[in-house]
């Protein structure tokens, strides 16, 4: 053990080859995820959040998809380098995956218990008797009523909600270090989505374990995460600890998507106008199509690098943020709760 970060990303450059050109998804993205530390990746559609979640572990299908760049380590080890058989040991083990439509996940023709000692089987030495009794733990631990009887269940007879909590009682089967979840809520209920979100953070709380959480709901992000990734058109556009991102959003892009939060709760916002390209993104900073406060300045050349703020950790891929320019032009005259007006509401739909 060391004191290197569970998940390290570094430079990923995720590509897909296609009739319209190569799709620059994922442009270059650095981040870490320490041990029992919970991450969220907000951004709007398209911005490359799954693309991002999926590489982790090579989940891209090739071609048409390539990680052309950068490396991907994993508790010290290089994951991107790895054959498909130290692949999947790390799959569904030491990482679990939960994704957003539980009706994928769950083979319809098998019982819920049946699917979930498979998982455990996979990745644990136990006979088949601790192994139910542990997938029945594993039932009742994420919220099952009645465990031992919804054991031999199929999938088809448990709601919505209930699936996806036997979906993450099977990424938790192998007690995963890193739990990776790709909006897992999208398909339900409102009331249910939240049940779910605190449900993770109850067993990041009692597993110990790291989440990457990809999720739209902003109130969700406030509550439960440590560190907030703000992705914009294949490009971490601002990174930094939860408090500091949503007390002092600094990128105009995380100020926009904050900006009509009702209270500090509400979804990710949309913004007028659309996503650039991902065949041909604009050079300079990908948001300078959209952004009220761009300069010339902000046209030309790569992405700026992340740039540190005035607080630890807390970093913004900004012009203004850099030496010589003044980032008051972008924070001082908003509401508190960010920027809105008509730069913002031109009327374009995402
Ligand atoms: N198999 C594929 N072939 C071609 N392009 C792809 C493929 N998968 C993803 N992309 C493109 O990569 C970019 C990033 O997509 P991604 O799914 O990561 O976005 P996202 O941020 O997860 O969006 P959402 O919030 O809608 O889930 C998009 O431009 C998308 O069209
Ligand atoms: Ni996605």
């Amino acid at each position: 053990m060391t004191d290197e970060p569970l998940l390290t990303v570094e430079n990923l450059t995720t590509r897909f080859h296609t009739d319209e050109g190569i799709v620059h998804a994922v442009d270059g993205v650095s981040f870490e995820v320490g041990r029992g530390e919970t991450v969220c990746i907000v951004g709007e559609s398209g911005s490359g959040k799954t693309v991002t979640s999926e590489s982790i572990t090579k989940l891209i299908q090739s071609p048409p998809g390539e990680i052309a760049d950068g490396d991907v380590r994993f508790d010290g080890e290089s994951i991107v380098g790895m054959s498909d058989t130290q692949l999947r040991s790390v799959r569904g083990g030491r990482i679990g995956h939960v994704f957003q439509n539980p009706q994928d996940a769950l083979n319809p023709v098998y019982t819920a218990g049946w699917q979930i000692v498979e998982a455990i089987q996979l990745h644990r030495d136990l006979g088949k008797r601790a192994a139910r009794e542990r997938a029945v733990e594993l039932l009742d631990r994420v919220g099952i009523p009645d465990a031992p009887a919804r054991f031999d269940d199929y999938p088809h007879q448990f709601s919505g909600g209930m699936k996806q909590r036997v979906v993450i009682a099977m990424a938790l089967a192998s007690d995963p270090d890193l739990l990776i979840a790709d909006e897992p809520t999208t398909a339900l209920d409102v009331t249910i989505q939240a049940q779910i979100l605190w449900l993770l953070r109850e067993l990041q709380a009692d597993f110990g374990m790291s989440i990457l959480l990809i999720t739209h709901d902003l109130s969700v992000v406030a509550e439960i995460a440590d560190r907030v990734i703000v992705m914009y058109a294949g490009k971490v556009m601002e990174q930094g600890d939860v408090y500091d991102v949503f007390e002092h959003p600094s990128h105009p892009y995380t100020r926009a998507l904050f900006g009509c939060l009702p209270g500090r709760g509400g979804s990710i916002r949309t913004i007028g106008g659309s996503l650039p390209s991902a065949t041909n993104p604009p050079d300079g900073c990908r948001f300078h199509p959209r952004c009220p406060h761009a300069i010339d300045d902000c046209k030309g050349g790569d992405q700026l690098p992340l740039t540190p703020t005035e607080r630890d950790g807390h970093v913004v891929s900004c012009i203004y943020y850099q030496p010589g320019y003044d980032a008051s032009a972008i924070v001082d005259g908003d509401a508190d709760d960010g920027p809105r007006g008509p730069s913002y509401a031109d009327g374009g739909q995402l």
